[in-house]
């Protein structure tokens, strides 16, 4: 996959010079096209020289590099190679993806068309950065050599690839009036839903093709929620100043934590630059307090119940952020009363569980089986828990897992980063507590970004730990993986922009 993982698919215009009404011209109906919102172009010609081609791609290069989206060239990868296109997108029939993938190297985009289930499993094995589904629909803009899919063919495709970390748009015969019917019909609750609709004549042919933009990326966001593409890129852009705050605070931040954890949560916190503090005696819970930058609260082996609620409160008081762990929350009614306890007579910043914990505390099930996550939780239930949660306390509410959704009330996201080897080790979600921990305590004005950038900090660690030629199983990646977390935060913060695969849900 490439490294740009953060692109706004939702509204792709594929272009057809060949439609463009007589009036005006290519270039002006794309113009026109970002002016309404696209959010990604690509230039399709079917029939143009070479040279003619590259003359038309800088000139649309410039275009897009004005509205600031992605540069897309269809099926051409030397096209695309010489006028330093954002990426290309490549049908069954032109050159296979691996070959394609090194060419380009990993810094471009590359998608892939795909018409059905074993397509598109090769294409997400191959490493396609996203996929074309269709036709969704009959079209006359391409002759079509399989039967079109219907919004439940596309639905059923994107199941078929649940756990795929790309991205997936659907193209054929979409039109402002059946464009809602497909984003609705086809979204799936599992790590692959449909992120955005390419649309070719109904934009392209279009009399004011700026108009017709504007209501798609109406339809569009709506089905999607209200997700933003400023709300997604402003919070990403953030957590590069988070990462630098914290260097500049160096936050203390004491841990009540888990015996398990406890030297893995104290490395971790020292790798990301603030300075952990272990200590668990109430005679000096308030004098730390007075120097913390926050303080976590883990569950997980509850020792002193009182002391922790305590240390809550005396933080409190002194405005710094409270970060709680109910680790196992759901496990025993003996700690689901400890939960309970914490919340009602402490005030929690932060609360961030697994699927079992966080639907525990929220009275919406939450099976008991000790400390480890439920694994996938439904979107919907996952939504409501963290959106009821947030608002009941008055703080952020995190759900982590193979999904992780964040909610403060209002604004809720889903973060897609992370892997499977974050449930082999034991203590990840601890792991992750704590750096968000880390992050709230240097960034106090805006608590939501802070757990976001915390939680994306350890998934994406987790992501480039896997990539490490060392890594060999549990024990190694559990090395690596805190070797990562001091890679992004004192080397490459721009890697969480440049990584996060984050969706704004509302
Ligand atoms: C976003 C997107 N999806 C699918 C296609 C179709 O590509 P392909 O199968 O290569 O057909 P042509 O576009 O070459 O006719 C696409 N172009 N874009
Ligand atoms: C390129 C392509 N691939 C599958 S359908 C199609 C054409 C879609 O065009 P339109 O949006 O005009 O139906």
């Amino acid at each position: 996959m490439a490294n740009h993982k953060c692109v706004d698919y939702s509204l792709y215009l594929v272009t057809d010079s060949s439609l463009v009404p007589s009036h005006t011209t290519l270039l002006g109906q794309i113009e026109q096209a970002l002016e309404g919102g696209v959010t990604i172009v690509q230039l399709r010609e079917k029939d143009m020289d070479t040279g003619p081609f590259i003359d038309l791609a800088r000139q649309v290069k410039a275009l897009t590099q004005k509205y600031n989206v992605p540069f897309i060239i269809n099926d051409r990868l030397d096209v695309a190679l010489a006028v330093d296109a954002d990426g290309v997108h490549i049908g069954q029939d032109d050159m296979p993806l691996v070959e394609a993938r090194r060419i380009l190297g990993h810094g471009k985009i590359i998608g892939v068309s795909c018409n059905n289930e074993d397509e598109a499993r090769q294409a997400t094995t191959d490493g396609a950065d996203y996929l074309g589904i269709g036709a969704v629909w009959f079209t006359s803009t391409k002759e079509l050599k399989k039967e079109p899919l219907g919004v439940a063919g596309v639905r059923r495709i994107l199941t078929s690839i649940d756990g795929y970390r790309g991205y997936a748009v659907a193209i054929g015969g979409i039109h402002l009036e059946n464009a809602e019917e497909l984003m609705v019909g086809a979204s799936t609750s599992g790590t692959c839903t449909l992120n955005g609709l390419a649309v070719v004549s109904a934009i392209i042919g279009a009399t004011d093709p700026k108009a017709v933009c504007e209501k798609f990326v109406k339809v569009i966001r709506a089905a999607q929620g209200g997700a933003t593409r400023d709300s997604v890129s402003h919070l990403l852009s953030q957590c590069h100043l988070a990462i630098k705050n914290i260097h500049s605070a160096t936050p203390m931040v004491h841990h009540i934590t888990n015996n398990v954890v406890i030297n893995d949560n104290a490395n971790a916190t020292l790798a990301v630059g603030a300075s952990p503090i272990m200590s668990t005696n109430r005679v000096e819970m308030e004098e730390l307090a007075a120097v913390n930058g926050a303080m976590v609260l883990n569950m997980g082996t509850l020792n002193d119940i009182d002391t922790m609620i305590l240390a809550a409160q005396v933080n409190n008081r002194q405005g710094n952020p409270v970060v709680l762990d109910p680790v196992g929350g759901g496990a025993t009614t003996f700690r689901k009363s400890v939960v309970q306890r914490f919340v009602t007579e402490a005030r929690m910043t932060i609360i961030k569980g697994n699927g079992g914990e966080i639907l525990s505390l929220a009275n919406r099930g939450g099976r008991s089986r000790g400390v480890d996550s439920l694994g996938n939780v439904d979107e919907q239930v996952a939504v409501a828990a963290v959106k009821e949660l947030a608002l009941k306390h008055q703080c952020i509410v995190a759900m982590t897992g193979p999904i992780d959704y964040v909610s403060d009330g209002v604004r809720t996201f889903a973060l897609h980063n992370g892997g499977p080897m974050l449930a082999v080790i034991t203590g990840s979600g601890c792991m992750v507590t704590s750096i968000v921990a880390c992050f709230a305590a240097a960034n106090r004005s805006d608590y939501l970004m802070a757990t976001i950038a915390g939680i994306l900090t350890v998934t994406i660690a987790s992501e480039l730990a896997m990539k490490r030629q060392e890594v060999k199983g549990p024990g190694t990646f559990r090395s690596a993986l805190i070797d990562e977390l001091y890679t992004i935060t004192h080397k490459n913060p721009e890697f969480i922009q440049q990584y996060a695969n984050i969706r704004c849900l509302a």
